[in-house]
């Protein structure tokens, strides 16, 4: 077995592709480019994530359902205005057989256009309020930008969640109650911290309302990443859709209903790859590590007699059991001929959460309290896990009051929070002006890698200090009023 042979330091992007193929979580699909295999690793954890967020929404009345994975020009035709912005995404069938399609059809890339026209045939009263679906499934979209496993794919996993208000407030509620569950999918299942926020216009979803969304921390590289998005729709989509209910309180008038949708991906699994991996290889929360502990029995060698090993072997199984019956995930690793030192370092590999594989302090435990001990062990690790990526992000999230720094703070693998306007020209124009292009490097001699300008992330809920009146803009080119503390990064 050989490890990981660069460290997450040196070379980051090399590093991740190695932990996620030695880890046998991913295989390239090199038949067609961009598209990934997830192996039972992977699935192991999404279906970790799946089970929790099902019972989650299906407490709060959101039925499953399954629609078409193709969608007609037709409907796509409906929602033309925003969808001209992806449309380069969108991935054509033309063909059956030998014979060309009459109409074309698209792969879904989201299931907005196939779902709505049947939202407007079943929704018809107000007592069919609150109307609530989701899908598991995969969307395809043909990424033009280079791809990455889990985190950039052009095709992934996903649930998308619609469903249908009587009023802004009722639908406005359901949107905060979503974007919670996805930040405790984050906190709690995979020890990732989340800034929660609303987009700004420039990065909210197009044909929405407005978006709020848990955004992610990458520390090898200090930038900010989008981990899932809650949006709500307004009534943009009812109207183009036409999805309406008699008004209760008016007869004969009719109301748009107002809509949410709602996305978390397999993307999640790239975040918490990133964020823990370290340079023996991945590193997982014990609540998504399908095995936790791992029993390798040492000092077997040949002079052991065999009274010794048989007792040797009974205590390993009773150990097992009392670890089994105290709900932890527990193997045995007895395979012959290797030494435990490899299996060590095998399993390290491929991670099991086996005496600190997060921290690497080895201890020991009475074995009369393994039944007690281990999980609680077990929990310390995936708060500590937590804890530390929580204080990396807190550390890294920086208050900047003068433009002058920006630059010097994106460059120390910081997300800046900067007092901003929110005008969506302006934001291109942040943007523009802290993409350094090669040749503007202060000192020519040294020639400076360009490196990508900043990115909105989101307006934090939760703001950092209040904005003292009359605050400006932090782009020098602005000077407009600046009410929020708006958090910016570079960004996936
Ligand atoms: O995020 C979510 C959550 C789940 C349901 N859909 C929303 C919004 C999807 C936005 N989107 C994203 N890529 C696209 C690509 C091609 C065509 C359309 C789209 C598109 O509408």
């Amino acid at each position: 077995i050989i490890g990981i042979t660069v460290s997450k330091a040196d070379n980051f992007s090399q590093w991740y592709q190695e932990v996620v193929l030695k880890a046998e979580m991913i295989e390239y699909y090199t038949e067609i480019s961009g598209f990934f295999i997830m192996r039972p690793a992977t699935m192991y954890i999404w279906n970790v994530i799946r089970k929790w967020f099902t019972a989650e929404i299906e407490a709060m009345g959101v039925d499953e359902t399954n629609f078409p994975m193709f969608l007609s020009a037709k409907s796509l035709e409906k929602e033309k205005d925003h969808v001209e912005g992806f449309a380069p995404e969108l991935a054509w069938v033309t063909k059956a057989g030998d014979k060309n399609l009459e109409v074309p059809v698209a792969v879904r890339p989201t299931s907005e256009a196939v779902m709505y026209p049947y939202y407007a045939k079943w929704i018809r009263s107000h007592r069919d309020l609150p109307f609530r679906l989701n899908q598991w499934n995969s969307v395809v979209r043909w990424e033009a930008k280079q791809t990455t496993p889990f985190l950039r794919a052009r095709e992934f996993l996903w649930q998308e969640g619609h469903t249908a208000h009587l009023t802004e407030k009722l639908a406005g509620e359901e949107v905060l109650q979503i974007l919670e569950l996805y930040a405790r999918i984050y906190e709690e299942i995979l020890a990732v911290p989340v800034v929660r926020g609303k987009k700004t216009e420039n990065e909210k979803f197009a044909g929405g309302y407005y978006t709020t969304t848990v955004e992610g921390y990458i520390p090898s590289n200090g930038r900010g990443i989008q981990g899932a998005t809650s949006h709500c729709l307004g009534q943009n989509f009812s109207k183009m859709f036409d999805i309406t209910v008699e008004d209760p309180a008016e007869k004969g008038k009719h109301i748009n209903v107002w809509q949410n949708s709602w996305g978390l991906s397999t993307r999640v699994i790239g975040v918490m790859v990133m964020i823990h991996g370290d340079d023996k290889g991945l590193v997982l929360p014990p609540r998504i590590a399908k095995i936790q502990v791992i029993i390798v029995p040492v000092g077997i060698t040949k002079s052991v007699t065999e009274e010794v090993k048989a007792a040797h072997g009974a205590q390993l199984q009773d150990i097992k059991k009392t670890l089994l019956s105290a709900g932890v995930r527990t193997e045995e690793d007895q395979r012959e001929g290797y030494t435990p030192a490899w299996k060590f370092n095998d399993w390290e590999l491929k991670v099991v959460s086996y005496a600190r594989r997060d921290t690497g302090e080895k201890g020991t435990i009475p074995i009369a309290e393994v039944g007690t001990k281990v999980p609680e062990l077990l929990e310390t690790i995936q708060k500590d896990l937590y804890t530390k990526a929580k204080a990396s992000f807190d550390e890294h999230r920086v208050v900047v009051k003068e433009w002058e720094k920006v630059i010097t703070a994106l460059d120390a693998k910081n997300v800046v929070l900067i007092p901003f306007c929110q005008e969506p020209k302006c934001e291109d124009k942040i943007k523009d002006l802290t993409t350094t292009k090669h040749d503007e490097s202060p000192d020519a001699s040294v020639p400076q890698a360009p490196s990508m300008g900043m990115k909105s992330l989101c307006i934090p809920f939760e703001q950092p200090e209040p904005m003292a009146e009359g605050t400006k803009c932090l782009n020098p080119e602005c000077q407009a009023t600046a009410h929020s503390y708006v958090m910016f990064g570079r960004s996936y």
